[in-house]
């Protein structure tokens, strides 16, 4: 078993090569014992080194300037004890998504496949707020206790999942299903039915 770090580097790099987020957006986390290891800001996820470590009430223990999103990540934390690591992204559909009028706020895309309610499940639309923006980290607080997904307005994926693969899976998920709901807006769709859904729960 590789260590945190290295799994946290190893993480970025691929979803960086995969071009599932870009330049240097998108941030990394994982729990530790006293709070969680997360990406330092500015930095690309591309090629990661020295990782912050920040509480669970977001205060910043050790390493180098955290990033501006770490008090999102303490939210998500907070609000699921089973979180052992949160991802967010700019991934480049789900962001598409995110830009959308009209979207329903309590659950943005409907369930098109059984795979999407397995991995992602419901996902609430949080009001847009400037990167950074500590007045998102209540909103996102309430949000995190009943879905493990959120999407942030004009912004991205957030995603919290018991570990650092299972994040990763469901934030590719909702970027899989965002693109195929945007292939597929001007044409009918069958969604699951809720049968379907609760069947799958
Ligand atoms: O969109 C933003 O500015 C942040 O949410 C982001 O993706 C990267 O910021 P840092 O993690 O502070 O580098
Ligand atoms: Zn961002």
């Amino acid at each position: 078993m590789t260590d945190l770090p290295q799994r946290l580097a190893e993480l970025g790099a691929s979803l960086f090569d995969r071009r599932l987020t870009h330049g240097r957006t998108g941030n990394l986390s994982a729990r530790t014992g006293d709070g969680f290891l997360i990406t330092p800001t500015g930095g690309s996820l591309r090629s990661l080194g020295e990782l912050s470590l920040v509480s669970l009430t977001g205060k910043h223990l050790d390493g180098p300037k955290p990033s501006k999103e770490a008090f999102l990540h303490a939210a998500l934390y907070r609000a699921r004890p089973d979180a052992g690591a949160v991802v967010h992204l700019h991934s480049t559909y789900a962001v598409a998504v995110s830009c959308h009028d009209g979207l329903d706020p309590d659950d943005v895309l409907p369930p098109l496949t059984a795979y999407y309610v397995m991995r992602v499940g419901r996902l609430p639309l949080l009001p847009y707020h400037a990167p950074g923006d500590p007045a998102l980290g209540p909103i996102a607080e309430r949000a995190a206790r009943t879905a493990h997904a959120l999407l942030l307005a004009n912004h991205g994926p957030i995603v919290a999942g018991p570990d650092l693969p299972a994040a990763a899976d469901a934030i590719e998920e909702l970027e899989e299903t965002a693109r195929l709901w945007l292939l597929l807006r001007d044409r009918p769709t069958r969604p699951l039915t809720p049968d379907q859904v609760r069947s799958l729960s």
